[in-house]
C-alpha cells in the first residue's frame, strides 16, 4: 500500500487528497448507518487512521458530530492529520481532546466512529486507546470502523490485545487479508488511486528494496556472471551493475582465452577462467559447484551462440536450482529446458521472438501475450522495449523509464546485472520490475548529462542514484 501510495503521488494524486476521498466514504458510511440529526461519536487516533475521520467530520453538517481526538492535537504524527484537524473550525464540531484515558466519556452516542488506528498498529492497544475501545464496546452505539476495527491487525487478522468490536468496517482501495474472519461487514471503498499506480513502475516501487534487503541480514548478494567469449565487455558491464545495484561480491566465469582482457576493465570484479576461448559442456560440472554459493547467476553476455556453448546453457539451467538472470544468447534454449532453477529472462523483442513469444506494437496487448508467455515457461520474463513489461504469468508490471539514447550498446547487459543483484534481495518480480526501473532513471539522469551520446558504462555511475530514488 505504502509503494502504490508512493506511486501515486508521483502520478500527480498525492496522499493528502486520498485522504479527502477516505474522509467521504466514511461519511458515506455514517450517512447509511445513521439518520440526519444523530448524534456522531468520531474516536481518532493521532495518525493518518484518525485523519480519515477527521475529513469525515467536516462531510456531517447534519449530524451532531462530536470528535474526541486521543492526544494533545500537537502529537498528530503526520501533517496531512494535522491539518484535518486545523480545519475543524469551532462549531463545525464538537473537538475534545483526550489526554488522560480516566477522563475519556464516549456519552451516549448513536454512532461511534473508530478511527483509533488502522494499518500503522504495532501491539497491543496503550492507553487511552484501550480504555476508549472497551467504552466503544461497552456501548449500545453502532460501530463504524475506519479501515480496520482498531487494535487488529489488518494482514492478519490477529489482535495483540483486546480490539474493537466492530458493525461495519469501511476499508480502502483493496480488500485486506485480516479483515475476512472478522464477525463484521466490510466495505471497500475506492479512494481514487489510479490504476497506472500499481501497473507502471514507480518510486513507490523502490520500497520494497528497504523492506526486503534490510530482512537479508546485511547480506546483500554474491552474483556470479557467466558469458564472455566473442565479446567481453558484455560480462564485465552485467558485473559492475550488480556491484553498483547493490551486490557485495560480483564474480565472472568467463574462457581463459578472454579473462586477462575481462579482469582489465576493473579491479572490481572477481575473474575466474575456464578453459578454452568459449563455454562448452565440459565446463558445466564446475560450473555448477562454482555456482552453487552464490545468491544469483547472470547467465548470457557476450556468450555467443556457438552450438556448444548453447548445450552447455540447457545443461547447466537442467541441473541448476538456484535463482539465473537469464539474457541475450542463451534465452532460446529456455524453453526447451525443464528445469527446477527460478530464471528472470530479459529478452528485448528479437530475443523474444527467437524464444518462440509474440510480440504487438500496442503495450497494453503486449502485456496480455508476455503473461501468457511466462505462465507458459514458468518463469518470469523482463520483455524490454520503450514500455518495458514485467509478468510472472500472474502480475504484470508495466515500466515507462528510459529514453531513445539507451538503444545504444551495452544497456542490456547493464539491466541483466542489476537483476541480478536484486534477485538476490527480492522476489523475482519485484526484482525485475525495480531493475528496469531504475536502469531506465539510470538512463534518464545519463541523457540528461549527454542526450543521445549516453553509453552503458554512464548508466552504471547513475544506478546507486537511481536506486536511491534520487531526482538528479
Ligand atoms: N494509501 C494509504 O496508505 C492510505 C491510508 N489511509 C489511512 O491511513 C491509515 C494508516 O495511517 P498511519 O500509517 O498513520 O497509521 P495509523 O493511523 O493506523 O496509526 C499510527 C499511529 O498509531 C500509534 N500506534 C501504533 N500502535 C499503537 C498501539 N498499539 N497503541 C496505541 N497507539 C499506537 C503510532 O504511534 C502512530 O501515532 C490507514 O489505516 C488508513 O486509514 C487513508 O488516508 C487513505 C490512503
Ligand atoms: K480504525
Amino acid at each position: 500500500m505504502a509503494a502504490v501510495d508512493l506511486n501515486a503521488e508521483a502520478l500527480g494524486v498525492p496522499r493528502k487528497q486520498l485522504m479527502e476521498s477516505s474522509g467521504n466514504a466514511v461519511a458515506r458510511a455514517c450517512r447509511d448507518l445513521a439518520e440526519p440529526g444523530a448524534s456522531v461519536a468520531i474516536v481518532a487516533g493521532r495518525g493518518n487512521n484518525g485523519g480519515d475521520a477527521l475529513v469525515a467530520a467536516r462531510f456531517l453538517k447534519a449530524y451532531d458530530v462530536t470528535v474526541h481526538l486521543l492526544g494533545r492535537p500537537e502529537t498528530i504524527s503526520t501533517d496531512i492529520a494535522r491539518e484535518n484537524w486545523d480545519a475543524l473550525v469551532a462549531g463545525e464540531a464538537d473537538r475534545r481532546t483526550v489526554t488522560d484515558s480516566a477522563a475519556f466519556d464516549l456519552g451516549d452516542p448513536d454512532l461511534v466512529v473508530d478511527a483509533m488506528l488502522g494499518t500503522g498498529v504495532t501491539g497491543a492497544l496503550r492507553e487511552p486507546e484501550a480504555t476508549a475501545a472497551s467504552a466503544i464496546n461497552e456501548s449500545s452505539a453502532a460501530v463504524l470502523a475506519v479501515d480496520v476495527p482498531s487494535g487488529v491487525d489488518a494482514d492478519t487478522g490477529d489482535a495483540a490485545g483486546l480490539a474493537v468490536d466492530a458493525d461495519r468496517v469501511v476499508t480502502f482501495h483493496d480488500d485486506k487479508p485480516g479483515l475476512g474472519d472478522l464477525d463484521c461487514e466490510v466495505v471497500v471503498a475506492d479512494i481514487g488511486i489510479p490504476e497506472a499506480a500499481e501497473l507502471f513502475t514507480g518510486p513507490g516501487d523502490l520500497l520494497a528494496l528497504d523492506r526486503d534487503a534490510q530482512s537479508h541480514k546485511g547480506d546483500h548478494g554474491d552474483v556470479l556472471v557467466v558469458g564472455g567469449g566473442p565479446y567481453t565487455g558484455a560480462p564485465a558491464l552485467a558485473a559492475q551493475s550488480a556491484l553498483r545495484a547493490g551486490a557485495d561480491l560480483a564474480r565472472i566465469a568467463c574462457p581463459e582465452a578472454v579473462s586477462r582482457e575481462v579482469q582489465g576493465y576493473s579491479e572490481n570484479l572477481i575473474v575466474r577462467g575456464f578453459s578454452g576461448d568459449r563455454l562448452t559442456p565440459e565446463h558445466v560440472p564446475s560450473l555448477l559447484d562454482f555456482a552453487d554459493d552464490r545468491d544469483a547467476v547472470v547467465f548470457g553476455p557476450g556468450l555467443g551462440d556457438a552450438d556448444e556453448s548453447l548445450d552447455a546453457v540447457r545443461e547447466f539451467l537442467a541441473a541448476y536450482d538456484g535463482t539465473a538472470v537469464v539474457d541475450a544468447d542463451a534465452l532460446q534454449v529456455v524453453p526447451e529446458v525443464d528445469t527446477e532453477a527460478t530464471l528472470i529472462c530479459t529478452p528485448h523483442q528479437g530475443e523474444l521472438a527467437k524464444m518462440g513469444g509474440e510480440t504487438d506494437a500496442d503495450w497494453e496487448t503486449r502485456s496480455d501475450l508476455v503473461r501468457e508467455f511466462a505462465a507458459d515457461l514458468g518463469h518470469t520474463l523482463l520483455v524490454k522495449g520503450a514500455y518495458d513489461v514485467v509478468s510472472d504469468g500472474d502480475a504484470v508490471r508495466v515500466n515507462r523509464t528510459g529514453n531513445p539514447g539507451m538503444t545504444v550498446g551495452g544497456t542490456g547487459d547493464v539491466l541483466a546485472g542489476a537483476t541480478g543483484a536484486l534477485a538476490a534481495v527480492l522476489p523475482p518480480l519485484d526484482a525485475a520490475a525495480v531493475a528496469a526501473y531504475a536502469n531506465g532513471r539510470a538512463g534518464d539522469l545519463a541523457a540528461e548529462a549527454f542526450g543521445g551520446g549516453l553509453v552503458a558504462t554512464d548508466l552504471l555511475e547513475r544506478l546507486p542514484a537511481a536506486l536511491r530514488g534520487d531526482d538528479e
